[in-house]
């Protein structure tokens, strides 16, 4: 499975944030998106999840059955700021998530199972979510996607604000994930990028270039990074 993006294309007045965007995105690896503030990351996570409309071009999921648009219920958005229902238990909500995408669930996991999964401890699971940490909420919305399976994961930012025992078991639990999905994860942070992305892509002047591995394994990578970075600043 794929995830293609076809000349996307999206401004805000006179501001061109996506130019012309075209990228193929492959199942079962880990996209590390870097760019400046306001270099449109947030943008392009919000086309790909209809949020907002490109102006021009889309995105297509293209597999062995053929190619169609990307449908909102095929992408897994992870906001910065995770978005949960408060007034339920942790248990309340997964077990609610569950019965609405019963058709979707393996076979033989309880609601128990995804909780082990993500390591949130047993009396935590009967609390309100609104006593949840950040890093709690993160794991629950992770467990969203165990049940509904989406092709595509958008994470904006996710570990930033995590401490680094969750922000490893996030990292381990991404990595469990990435075989069946497109797992697209937006960063400052250039360490986190390179140590757990299989790729690296660089949003600058609207469009998405990969950074080849060569490049990667050079020890001037990240000044080779800053550079491309900085570049953008002299094109504005
Ligand atoms: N709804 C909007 N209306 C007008 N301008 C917008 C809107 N959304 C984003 N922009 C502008 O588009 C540009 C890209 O913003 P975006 O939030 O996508 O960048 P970003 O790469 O996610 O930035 P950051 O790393 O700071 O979060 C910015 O100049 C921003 O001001």
């Amino acid at each position: 499975m794929e995830l293609r993006l076809n000349h996307v294309k999206k401004s805000f007045g006179d501001k061109t944030v996506l130019d012309d965007c075209s990228f193929v995105f492959q199942q079962g690896k880990i996209y590390g998106l870097l760019g400046r503030n306001g270099a449109g990351k947030t943008t392009l996570f919000n086309c790909l999840s209809d949020e907002i409309q490109p102006d021009m071009g889309n995105a297509l999921i293209c597999d062995d059955e053929g190619e169609h648009v990307l449908l909102p219920d095929e992408i897994g958005y992870v906001f910065s700021v995770p978005v949960l229902p408060d007034f339920l238990t942790g248990e309340e909500f997964v077990r609610f998530f569950m019965d609405i995408n019963r058709d979707r669930i393996e076979t033989g996991a309880s609601a128990e199972t995804y909780f082990d999964l993500v390591q949130i401890d047993p009396e935590d699971r009967r609390k309100l979510i609104k006593g949840y940490s950040h890093g709690m909420k993160n794991k629950l919305q992770m467990i969203c996607f165990m049940i509904s399976r989406p092709p595509v994961i958008l994470l904006d930012e996710p570990l930033t604000s995590l401490d680094v025992v969750v922000a490893l078991e996030m990292k381990q639990l991404l990595r469990r994930m990435q075989k069946n999905h497109v797992i697209i994860f937006s960063t400052h942070i250039l360490q986190l990028a390179t140590d757990l992305c299989d790729e690296i892509v660089v949003l600058s002047e609207g469009r998405l270039r990969q950074i080849d591995h060569e490049m990667l394994k050079s020890k001037d990578f990240e000044e080779q990074i800053i550079e491309l970075l900085k570049d953008e600043e002299k094109h504005e």
